[in-house]
């Protein structure tokens, strides 16, 4: 379920300070995978500006850019400030004595080069870039070259996936040691591009305990025995649908039945329609009494503010059902005291699902501070709450109550449509149903919502026009295609 490891800055400084001790010369490595990316995608003789930042990641890039020169590549180096750190300074020495052409300013008429190296600013990205770097990063764009960031492109917070100010877009980031939530969340899909990682050979015992990892879910656990009916695939029931709001409940409910749960129903805080024409399948009533006792529950989609959607929440909290919650049942909790410890007191599978304004009422917090450190607000929800949260947005993540957390590297904004998030409650409870755990559902749900959303793009040539509706005709042939 977990693919590669993720770790924070200060556990990455570990790392680096344990290579130092056992002699390991982690910049000539570092500089290395550079010179193989660039072998590998450029002819020699391609040229090559090299952006190197004061400190370690500038290091990197005039590391590398020596051993660009030394194999052809026509390098020029722009050092806009001089390194001050032990190891970059080493590194500016060699570039030096190499004799090759370095300047501080970008030389008037520099044409575009084949390709830019951003070697400005790495992990060690400490405050919003001034009118200076700007101005740096500004020449660099308006070259119109590709751009390879080393280790997160310049500007952004390598962990949050936050741009601090401005930031250079990059086409490709080769990401040093580890893989980094901020390349993923937030803003980190726009500015990171391809993002491929340099684990530079360190050991797997160097390294402390993950913080979350990327989220790699398998789905071999949803085959189906030949010899099965629609009792041995689960039961769904989908709670929501106040006046106005049918289409919400519907959708999770289609979802549901299009990720193969064997039953579904979906029970209306309003009218119940008598039949859903596009899916006649799914059951449909009143949302009356307690929910069944054999089921799992999904109570938010259209659900609504008011009396009888906090009383359809709190009987939910006291089911021993797996449940997940979402859109107004998230609401509810957040402004329900009594909800809330009723959530933190549930010992029943719970995930809810809230996008980052639903989690910033749950945090009591602005949705601005969710989304300036999107890692540390799953880890809260799923904390504060003990139960596994999904943190939707640009690179979704996915928290487990011991704080350990999921980034999601797939889909897109074609996924940034109204109605996607009754599709992603609906998928999650079907797959609850079919016997995957609640954190084997959650991770897996989000990626195959995700790859629904970036099968649609690749064929659209782009992402406008997916709707809802759409997504859930995608899951079968996604999940099909995840089970192999
Ligand atoms: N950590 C590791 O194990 C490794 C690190 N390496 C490289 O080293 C980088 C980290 O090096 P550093 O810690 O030196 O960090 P950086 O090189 O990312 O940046 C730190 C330097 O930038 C300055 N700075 C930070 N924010 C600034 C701002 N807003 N405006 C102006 N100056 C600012 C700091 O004062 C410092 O001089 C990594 O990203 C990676 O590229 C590699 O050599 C490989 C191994
Ligand atoms: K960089």
């Amino acid at each position: 379920m977990c693919g590669a490891p993720l770790y924070p800055p200060g556990d990455i400084r570990v790392v680096e300070a344990m290579a130092r001790q056992r002699g390991v010369d982690l910049m000539e490595r570092a500089a290395r995978a550079v010179h193989r990316w660039v072998e590998t995608h450029f002819a020699a003789g391609a040229s090559i500006l090299v952006a190197a930042g004061p400190g370690n990641n500038g290091g990197d890039a005039l590391l590398a850019a020596c051993l660009l020169a030394r194999s052809s590549f026509n390098v020029h180096i722009l050092l806009p400030e001089t390194p001050r750190q032990d190891e970059a300074i080493a590194a500016h020495r060699r570039a030096c004595e190499a004799g090759l052409p370095l300047s501080a300013t970008l030389p008037d008429g520099f044409p575009a080069p084949d390709l830019v190296i951003d070697g400005l600013f790495g992990i060690g990205l400490a405050r919003p870039l001034d009118g200076r770097w700007a101005e740096v990063l500004r020449q660099l764009a308006a070259l119109n070259a590709p751009v390879l960031a080393l280790d997160a492109p310049s500007g952004l917070d390598a962990w949050t996936g936050k741009v601090l100010g401005p930031c250079l877009a990059a086409d490709h980031t080769l990401t040093f040691l580890c893989h980094k939530p901020g390349l993923y969340t937030a803003d980190g899909a726009d500015f990171a591009g391809n993002v491929e990682l340099a684990n530079l050979d360190c050991p797997p015992e160097w390294f402390p305990a993950p913080a979350g990892a990327l989220n790699a879910p398998a789905a071999h656990l949803l085959k189906r025995r030949a010899n099965s009916h629609k009792g041995s695939h689960g039961t769904v029931v989908i709670e929501g649908g106040a006046p106005g709001m049918t289409g919400a409940a519907l959708l999770a409910g289609r979802a549901a039945l299009a990720a193969g749960a064997g039953k579904v129903h979906v029970r209306f805080l309003g009218p119940a329609p008598h039949v859903d024409p596009a899916a006649p399948e799914l059951m449909l009533a009143g949302a009356e009494g307690a929910p069944p006792a054999s089921a799992v529950l999904a109570v938010g989609p259209g659900l609504g503010p008011g009396d009888t959607a906090t009383q359809r929440v709190e009987l939910a909290l006291e089911t021993t059902l797996p449940l997940v919650l979402d859109a107004d049942a998230l609401n509810a909790i957040a402004s329900n005291r009594e909800l809330a410890a009723r959530l933190v007191a549930r010992a029943s599978p719970t995930v809810i699902t809230p996008h980052p304004a639903e989690a910033a009422r749950l945090l009591g917090c602005g949705t601005g501070a969710v989304q300036d450190d999107r890692p540390a607000a799953v880890t809260a929800l799923a904390r504060r709450f003990g139960c596994h949260a999904v943190l939707k947005g640009s690179g979704t993540l996915i928290g487990r109550p011991d704080g350990f957390f999921l980034v999601n590297t797939s889909g897109g904004p074609a996924l940034a449509a109204a109605g996607q998030g009754d599709v992603l409650t609906g998928l999650i409870a079907a797959l609850i149903a079919q016997g995957m755990t609640v954190a084997q559902a959650s991770a897996l749900a989000v990626h195959c919502h995700g790859l629904a959303g970036d099968d649609y793009t690749r064929e659209a040539g782009g992402p406008l026009g997916l709707t809802a509706s759409m997504t859930v005709q995608r899951l079968g042939r996604v999940l099909n295609r995840l089970i192999g």
